[in-house]
């Protein structure tokens, strides 16, 4: 792997009661700042103060205890949904292993998932991860509700906000042996309309920029949530917005745990008329979310060099 490059570094963006109110000054000027950082990167850091220390603390001691189960637990997590179950024990990608949970943001939807990894009774885990799950939801449409409004494109946040659903994968980094090579995900983007991550404070991700090179994310604090746009919004957007390519690299002799949820949507997602013109033709058709999933699930559809522009491009 090529060495990184140390000229770029993702915007840090404050999201607190002052600046998120909607028609105020502060709320136009985080609006701004959220755009430009997505339109350069892709990607930007939420120093988000409802999220605590405690909360950071309890969540990944909750996950901690969750990738202690046995195997054989773990990978009862399936579901009918492609991409959503267990992921782990690949030859390539040895220090990698995740479960997703749909419908993250609900108590519900985290205590099906509970259920079939403490089949014999239980302990606080839904409780516990739902604290978080719930807050990045809630980062998430703020940031959504944000892109729109800048797009001048507001009036169509609730329909498709409405509509959104969140799969939460929970991941674990193991350390790399020391024969063994410290990739610990390989290149991609995500399928997602837009992503958040929250780490331990293990550091390992890693952005390529559109001019091919790659720098690391550094310094995040248990308050910090990278948001990150996936290649649904890449389309909504009509390319203004990239999905940024993205891994993670283990350095630290210490295992990482992160939690990325995405956002999608259960409906057509189609270009705003408002944001397509002689000056950005249309690039994308119509398409369904769920069913990009299910083409990009295909083993020949998962190296594509960008999947969505190969199902949906015009
Ligand atoms: O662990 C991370 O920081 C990133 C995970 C990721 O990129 C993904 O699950 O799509
Ligand atoms: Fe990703």
């Amino acid at each position: 792997m090529g060495s990184l490059s140390q000229e770029h570094k993702l915007d840090v963006i404050e999201f607190s009661d002052k600046n998120l109110k909607p028609g105020t000054e502060s709320w136009s000027k985080t609006c701004n700042e959220v755009v430009s950082a997505l339109e350069k990167y892709g990607c930007f850091v939420a120093s988000y103060d409802k999220l605590t220390q405690e909360t950071h603390t309890t969540v990944f001691k909750a996950l901690e205890e969750l990738f202690d189960l046995p195997t054989q637990t773990k990978v009862q997590n399936k579901s009918t949904k492609p991409l959503y179950g267990y992921v782990g024990q690949i030859p390539f990608i040895p220090l990698y292993e995740s479960m997703g949970i749909d419908n993250a943001d609900t108590l519900q939807g985290i205590q099906n998932f509970a259920k079939v990894m403490w089949p014999n009774g239980y302990n606080d885990f839904s409780e516990k991860l739902v604290s978080y799950t719930k807050l990045a939801a809630e980062l998430e449409k703020i940031v959504v509700r944000m892109v729109f409004e800048r797009y001048g494109v507001g009036k169509h946040y609730e329909s498709l906000i409405g509509s959104a659903n969140y799969l939460c994968r929970v991941m674990k980094y193991r350390e790399p042996k020391s024969n063994e090579n410290n990739m610990g995900f390989v290149s991609h983007t995500d399928k997602s309309f837009m992503s958040t991550i929250h780490q331990n404070q293990v550091d390992g991700l890693e952005i390529k920029t559109k001019d091919g090179d790659w720098f690391g994310v550094h310094q995040l604090s248990s308050s910090s949530v990278i948001v990150m746009a996936g290649d649904a919004i890449m389309a909504w957007s009509n390319n203004r917005i990239k999905s940024p390519h993205h891994r993670v690299t283990m350095e630290a002799k210490k295992a990482r745990y992160s939690i990325a949820q995405f956002s999608f949507l259960e409906k057509t997602v189609e270009i705003p008329q408002e944001l397509v013109d002689e000056d950005h033709p249309m690039q994308y058709k119509p398409f369904e979310h769920l069913e990009f999933l299910d083409f990009y699930s295909k083993e020949e559809n998962r190296r594509l060099e960008s999947a969505i522009r190969t199902y949906c491009g015009v």
